[in-house]
């Protein structure tokens, strides 16, 4: 069973061969990878859902995918922000089978989501759920808990809503039982037949994006010294947004910036670039203005090679496109100046680790027995 180095304190991110070998740090980049883990009972939608928003494959198709049985890992580094690892799971992980290291996995982990099968019963998965938190929460407190109850596609609003409530009373009695209150769990509807699924998600990544408060400050003055009304940044391959600003979102506002950004995916791949297959036909002359049938505008731009910012404005507003842009160009030179500092932390990390690992090596008189 695979221990991380006792040098290192238990949620930091070690670059030793055997982490690296192992594949838990990526030691080349230096960059800090968050896990996030889907969890859940066995055909409760993780691996439909890790193929809906990262690999574009269509909801009707999941109909034909095969049950999990090891660890499926998968790295998704698309943006300069959205970065992390994620891991899904077969359905029944027995945390007393000691070939299953689940300290190690709960160690480096930033999100956890357990899928619930709405449309199931739900008795088990909550049993489960509260297994799997509570073990989790005892290696690593800073881990941020998501429940997706999930499959609501097939729920009327008043059922989707008394579902939450009740799963949700349930889970947080079960902890208050047990004394761990303090454990936050954090509810979501999500399906894979709508843009909940996006939506979620998006959720889950912001909480792991250090720089968020940043972004969202930015935004805010970029929408308040440009006429705006809402501003969001998408990651254009999976249609996460990554930030938005302060005003509240409603989802049929996110869906029509996912739809704007399919609109200029589909066109540009049709009628575009014509070496398309190398790659996705998104770059700096990236943008698009839709007008809509009630006075708002959406203009959407390219912010880096795969960021794309989605506005909404007044028509009013939008005659003012030329202050629109310089603040754009702004917003654009400050989103480089977070990522230039976003590098620098890491090749700082990087070096520190490195500088460790040969430390201990010099004590160890060498690398046979790393651990
Ligand atoms: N109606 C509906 N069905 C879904 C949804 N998401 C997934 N499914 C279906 O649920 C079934 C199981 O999905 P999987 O993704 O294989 O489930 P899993 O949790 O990965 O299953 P294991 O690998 O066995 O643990 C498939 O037939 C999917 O089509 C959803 O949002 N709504």
């Amino acid at each position: 069973i695979f221990q991380c180095c006792p040098l290192y304190p238990p949620d930091s991110w070690c670059f030793c061969p055997c982490c690296v070998v192992l594949g838990f740090s990526d030691s080349l980049s230096g960059e800090v990878k968050p896990r996030i883990l889907l969890m859940g009972l066995r055909r409760s939608g993780k691996s439909s859902i890790q193929k809906v928003v990262f690999h574009k494959m269509s909801p009707n198709e999941t109909l034909f995918l095969e049950s999990t049985n090891k660890i499926c890992r998968e790295d998704v580094s698309s943006s300069s922000f959205v970065s992390f690892q994620i891991w899904d799971f077969p359905g029944q992980i027995d945390f007393f089978d000691p070939t299953f290291d689940y300290e190690m996995i709960f160690r480096g982990t930033g999100a956890l989501i357990f899928v619930i099968d709405s449309q199931d019963d739900y008795v088990e998965a909550l049993s489960r759920l509260h297994l799997t938190v509570t073990r989790a929460y005892k290696v690593n407190p800073d881990i941020n808990f998501e429940v997706f109850i999930h499959k609501v596609d097939g729920l009327s609003d008043d059922h989707k809503i008394e579902k939450q409530r009740d799963i949700q009373k349930r889970a947080s009695d079960d902890l208050a039982d047990a004394g761990l209150e303090r454990i936050h769990l954090s509810f979501y509807l999500t399906s894979i037949y709508d843009h909940s699924i996006f939506e979620a998600f998006s959720k889950v990544v912001q909480k792991l994006i250090p720089q968020l408060p940043t972004l969202e400050n930015l935004l805010n003055i970029f929408i308040s010294n440009s006429g705006i009304e809402k501003a969001f940044l998408f990651d254009v391959v999976s249609k996460i947004y990554i930030a938005t600003d302060s005003s509240p979102v409603d989802m049929q506002t996110y869906e029509l910036c996912c739809d704007m950004i399919d609109v200029v995916i589909d066109i540009s791949c049709i009628y575009g670039l014509a070496d398309c297959e190398a790659g996705l036909p998104y770059d700096k002359e990236s943008m698009a203005i839709i007008h809509l049938n009630n006075t708002t505008v959406m203009y959407l731009k390219e912010v880096t090679k795969f960021l794309a910012m989605v506005c909404f404005v007044r028509r009013d507003s939008f005659e003012r496109k030329g202050l629109i842009d310089y603040n754009f160009h702004c917003f654009k030179k400050a989103i480089q100046e977070v990522f230039d500092v976003r590098v620098k932390v890491q090749q700082n990390r990087k070096l520190l680790s490195n500088r460790r690992w040969s430390k201990l090596t010099l004590t160890n008189g060498g690398l046979n027995n790393p651990h």
